[in-house]
């Protein structure tokens, strides 16, 4: 048996999102977001499912704070609406938006839990998506604006930002492979997009440092691991630019202040190219003072001409999957954060999303989730590696702290620490609540090899 044992200074937390939990979709104001518009478009989300009413956590965040508190994090990762507060992206701001969100940070701040916002968790409104959206570089000011504005309004009240989530997902995910909204297949659309989303990142610091606005703040970019099959370099080169599409295009351009040239070339051959105005890669590689790194899975590769837009083949070794269907694969982790500081250095990092999905029951008012306990077992010990390998790591927040609305998902696919009744609204603890619960007390866990 043995003791996997974290620095007390380490900082830990759950993270949730504001369309995935909220609901209150049409009430004090909010305007319509993509996701509501995607979400009610028949086919795009199973079961027709979306964030009407999602968790009710816009009137029922008392009862989820007192859930946090019980559960010991010190930090609580969640995203403002950004209709919410600018139901047509711009223009006048909806103080019913606001009043809410103050209402929810001052419960947080009272019960000792530090909020880390995160501003964009890709709920854009409609008005905006209306006007081109990502693509539009008029949606980066929009979004600099409202960035402004949020800075303003909860300076010394909220001192850990994150602009963007996942700006591949909003990207490529969102307007390349086109399941998540507002569902576009075009590459080159997709490419345009990640470099506005990064643009949008660099002018939101940049208003942070002018305002000198007391705090943190940085990006949450998702990563992935490709482990080659082989030591043929054409295996190792396919698993490369599969990782770099999520490391090294979303990282260079902020700490290197350029794009991949092998990652631009491989597009240049795919008849992408990427449109970068005077000035912008500056504005996206100013300095921030952390990465949140989301890490979920990892496979292993090799080259096979023409399998995907990398030439990539991801091979099933037979490892256990998540009900998701992703690897259970916490080597991966290690890989990712070890690149992470062997190619950008120092960086601290907060790791923002780390979690599995298991399809629970309640039985008997209980939760039997053993295997959500094993993979954070897994990755936990995965992070503890990396930090004995001198990765910066300073905290970790599981996704999630409740079941949720997994976006083209539908509310199938749970994550949480707190399994959700969504026909009653019910919250249960799982047992991972409570061996999460009894990881953070201790500041250790046994491990069971
Ligand atoms: C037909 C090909 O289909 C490919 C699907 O490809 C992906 C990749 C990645 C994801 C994905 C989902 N999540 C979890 C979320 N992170 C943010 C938070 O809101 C969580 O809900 N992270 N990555 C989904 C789908």
């Amino acid at each position: 048996m043995s003791i996997i044992q974290f620095s007390k200074d380490m900082k830990w937390g759950a993270a949730t999102a504001a369309y995935q939990i909220e609901g209150a979709a049409f009430e004090d104001g909010r305007g319509l977001s993509i996701w509501d518009t995607f979400s009610k478009t028949p086919g795009k989300v199973i079961n027709g499912d979306n964030g009407d009413v999602a968790c009710d956590s816009y009137h029922r965040y008392e009862e989820d704070i007192q859930l946090m508190k019980e559960l010991g994090i010190e930090m609580y990762r969640f995203s403002v609406s950004w209709p919410r507060i600018f139901p047509t992206g711009t223009g006048e701001v909806n103080k019913k938006g606001l009043d809410f969100y103050h209402r929810f940070v001052d419960a947080l701040l009272e019960n000792g839990i530090e909020p880390m916002c995160t501003l964009y968790h890709w709920d854009l409104p409609q008005a905006l998506q209306d006007k081109g959206g990502w693509d539009n570089r008029e949606t980066v000011e929009a979004f600099a604006d409202y960035a402004e504005l949020m800075f303003k309004e909860f300076n010394g009240k909220i001192k850990m930002w994150i602009t963007i989530n996942e700006p591949w997902c909003v990207s490529f995910l969102s307007n390349y492979i086109g399941v998540h909204a507002p569902g576009n297949q075009d590459l080159q659309l997709a490419t345009t997009i990640s470099h506005h989303l990064l643009l949008a990142h660099g002018k939101a610091v940049t208003r942070f440092r002018e305002l000198g606005i007391e705090g943190e703040i940085g990006y949450a970019p998702n990563t992935e691991w490709n482990e080659p099959f082989s030591n043929r370099q054409e295996d190792i080169d396919a698993c490369n630019r599969g990782t770099g599409w999520f490391i090294e295009w979303f990282f260079d351009p902020v700490f290197k202040g350029s794009y991949p040239e092998f990652m631009v070339n491989w597009f240049e051959e795919k008849g992408v190219s990427l449109k970068i105005e005077a000035g912008d890669l500056e504005t996206i590689s100013q300095p921030i003072d952390f990465v949140g790194i989301n890490y979920y899975t990892g496979s292993v590769g090799r080259f096979k001409q023409g399998e995907d837009l990398f030439d990539l083949e991801k091979i099933d070794i037979g490892y256990e999957k998540t009900d998701i269907g992703w690897n259970v694969y916490s080597e991966g982790f290690y890989k990712v954060l070890t690149k992470i500081k062997d190619q950008y250095g120092d960086i601290p990092i907060y790791i923002t999303e780390n979690g599995a999905c298991y399809d629970d029951d309640v039985k008997d008012g209980q939760v039997k989730d053993q295997r959500r306990i094993d993979y954070l077992k897994m990755h936990l010990t995965s992070l503890k590696r990396s930090i004995d390998a001198g990765v910066n790591i300073k905290g970790y927040l599981t996704w999630s702290l409740l079941d949720n609305f997994e976006w083209a998902e539908g509310y199938d696919k749970r994550f949480g620490l707190i399994h959700i009744n969504f026909n009653t609204l019910e919250r249960t603890k799982k047992d991972s609540y409570y061996w999460y619960k009894q990881t953070i007390n201790n500041g250790w866990f046994e491990m069971f090899y």
